[in-house]
């Protein structure tokens, strides 16, 4: 994680939905090379905030710069910029392998040789050299989302969101996924990403709490867990929601 560059910027970033507020007013930075865990309950606000992030949405008021990308006026250049990776929007199910590689891939403008050359030193990579034609349907939910992953940041972005890119798999496949993950990191892609599951939280350089709509803290699992009196992310996640639940 380099402090010295930031990737992204947010400055009262405030998504209304009518009278309804699911941001509000959320300022963070996020690092070149940081995994950055963005966690909160249901409901929360976390999926709003990041299609925010992606340019899918505008916010209602707020400044935030992405990849040195302003997400209001510059929605086109920053696609090309960021990966993006969720359980719900992930491979064509009737593509093959590699058929879903080419044709992200050439969304990205990336040329038919170096899809070619990339997808099979990646194959290689994953141990997925047999299954390049086989349709994605045929493979393991675990395999799919290591795939969908290398898909996300084939095009080597600066950062990829991921929008809880684990959900129903079992701990050794996500322990593999996580190792992609800090691997993309090693290799200075921030990591942007949304989990329910504590283990994962340890796993983050730093982790933001969203509850309601707010964040309410925001540090290193490591002195997150100081600061909560917490022996783990469980029970700061819990301390928070209880917190929450008085001041109501
Ligand atoms: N288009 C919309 N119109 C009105 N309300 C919305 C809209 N999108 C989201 N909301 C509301 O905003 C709040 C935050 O939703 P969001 O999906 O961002 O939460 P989340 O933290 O991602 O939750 P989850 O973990 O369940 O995905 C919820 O109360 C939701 O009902």
């Amino acid at each position: 994680m380099n402090t010295d560059q930031k990737v992204i910027s947010v400055r009262n970033l405030t998504k209304k939905f009518g009278a309804f507020t699911a941001n509000d007013s959320l300022s963070f930075d996020v690092y070149k090379g940081e995994i950055f865990g963005f966690l909160g309950a249901n409901g929360a606000g976390k999926t709003t905030a990041m299609k925010i992030l992606c340019g899918l949405s505008y916010p209602t008021s707020g400044e935030i710069m992405v990849a040195g990308l302003d997400v209001y006026k510059q929605r086109e250049e920053l696609k090309k910029n960021i990966g993006y990776m969720s359980q719900k929007f992930s491979l064509y199910e009737d593509l093959t392998v590699f058929e879903n590689i080419r044709f992200y891939a050439g969304i990205y403008g990336m040329s038919s040789k170096e899809i070619k050359a990339k997808s099979d030193d990646l194959l290689q990579k994953l141990g997925l050299v047999h299954a390049r034609n086989k349709r994605i349907g045929e493979l393991p939910l675990g395999w799919k989302q290591k795939l969908a992953f290398s898909v996300a940041i084939f095009h080597n972005p600066e950062i990829v969101f991921l929008d809880e890119p684990t959900g129903g798999v079992d701990p050794v496949t996500r322990r593999q996924f996580w190792d992609l993950i800090y691997e993309a990191s090693r290799n200075g892609i921030t990591i942007f990403v949304t989990t329910h599951y504590m283990d994962e939280a340890e796993y983050c350089n730093r982790i933001s709490i969203m509850v309601d709509g707010r964040i309410d803290a925001l540090d290193t699992p490591e002195r997150l867990k100081k600061q909560f009196e917490a022996k783990d992310m469980d029970e700061v996640f819990l301390k928070l929601a209880r917190k929450s639940n008085y001041q109501e």
